[in-house]
């Protein structure tokens, strides 16, 4: 049995993801990047990865929701992670700008929950901070999470069917199409995290166990700053893996990977603007198109709001120092209603 330096420190075995968490933590001196996967240039000595040859065909909402045509996105799994998937940004620029401005305008708002809301009352975040003649800085760098749908109570860990609203209806049909092509059925988008990250902020090691269906996979959407994310196993003593995330890469944890400890031990500076990279006009197909949740021509006009430079500025200068995570979960179990219907014992 392998011991614990001294009374408070963690067991020695779990040292192993907090070692590598504080390496990459360290800004004295700065940690060195060549073991962290890039997947987009796939240099890694001993090749990790395996691209993934996509199983579904064409779904023809995906540039309503801001995605490129699904052929040709790319698709890794881990040969170290079994089931853990990353999607290299499958998003158009258009889609990219539409996520981010809704992250910041939309999803803060009441009733949805914000952190902000322990220290004071605030109907409209992105409103107040653009109340007086310059942006409020402080207050918009207050805002760390967000929630949405079944609300994730920090405290107790347990979701409550008093403490939930509406889940974004874009948000699901996005999901939808994404767990669709990874061959994924019946998963429902029922609750969120919106974590914004600043740069020097880090997010602890932890693994996502509150939701009742832990076979349902966890989505999760990366926009603006770059970052580390750390990602070992079921508990702390495997050497996790530094994988970089950019502006709108995707990465499902599912199957055995749902359950991993992962952490983000640093933003970093993106070294492209994917969200502004200059796009021809890519076609929306308006007839035909089967959507479950959206409204096509509400979000076709949504999308058509950043092509005003002006407007889009704001959200531009934020994502120039930040980073948005998008945490997608499903709560309950396949055929349950809600958390009070118990009747259901399968997954
Ligand atoms: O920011 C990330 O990439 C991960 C966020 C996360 O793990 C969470 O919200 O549970
Ligand atoms: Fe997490």
């Amino acid at each position: 049995m392998l011991e614990s330096k001294g009374l408070n420190s963690p067991p020695i075995q779990d040292q192993i993801f907090m070692r590598v968490f504080k390496y990459y933590k360290s800004n004295k001196p700065q940690p060195s990047l060549e073991q962290v996967l890039n997947c987009e240039y796939n240099t890694a000595l001993e090749v990790p990865m395996v691209q993934k040859q996509i199983i579904s065909k064409e779904d023809l909402r995906a540039s309503t929701l801001g995605l490129q045509e699904c052929k040709n996105w790319k698709i890794f799994e881990f040969e170290r992670h079994p089931r853990l998937i990353l999607i290299k940004n499958p998003f158009t620029s258009y889609g990219q700008k539409f996520w981010i401005r809704k992250c910041l305008e939309e999803y803060p708002k009441k009733p949805n929950k914000t952190n902000i809301d322990l220290e004071r009352h605030i109907e409209y975040w992105w409103q107040e901070c653009f109340e007086g003649n310059e942006c409020d800085k402080k207050l918009q760098k207050k805002l760390r999470w967000t929630t949405l749908g079944y609300h994730h109570n920090w405290d107790t860990k347990v979701y409550d069917e008093e403490n939930k609203n509406s889940f974004p209806e874009e948000l699901s049909e996005l999901c939808d199409i994404v767990s669709q092509q990874l061959g994924f059925v019946g998963f429902r988008a029922e609750a969120a995290i919106v974590n914004y990250y600043h740069m020097g902020s880090t997010l602890s090691a932890h693994t996502d166990h509150s939701e009742l269906n832990l076979q349902a996979p966890l989505f999760s959407f990366s926009f603006g700053q770059s970052a580390i994310f750390l990602i070992g196993g079921h508990n702390k003593s495997l050497e996790p893996s530094a994988i970089l995330l950019n502006s709108g890469d995707i990465v499902v944890m599912s199957k055995e990977a749902r359950l991993c400890y992962h952490a983000v031990p640093k933003i970093l500076p993106a070294s492209t603007q994917p969200w502004n990279k200059p796009e021809g006009y890519i076609s929306i197909k308006k007839k035909g198109v089967n959507y479950k949740y959206i409204d096509q021509a509400k979000l076709i006009s949504e999308m058509g709001l950043n092509n005003d430079n002006q407007e889009w500025s704001k959200f531009n200068s934020y994502v120039e120092e930040s980073r948005i995570n998008i945490n997608i979960r499903q709560v309950l179990k396949q055929n349950q209603k809600s958390l009070l219907d118990c009747n259901s014992n399968n997954t």
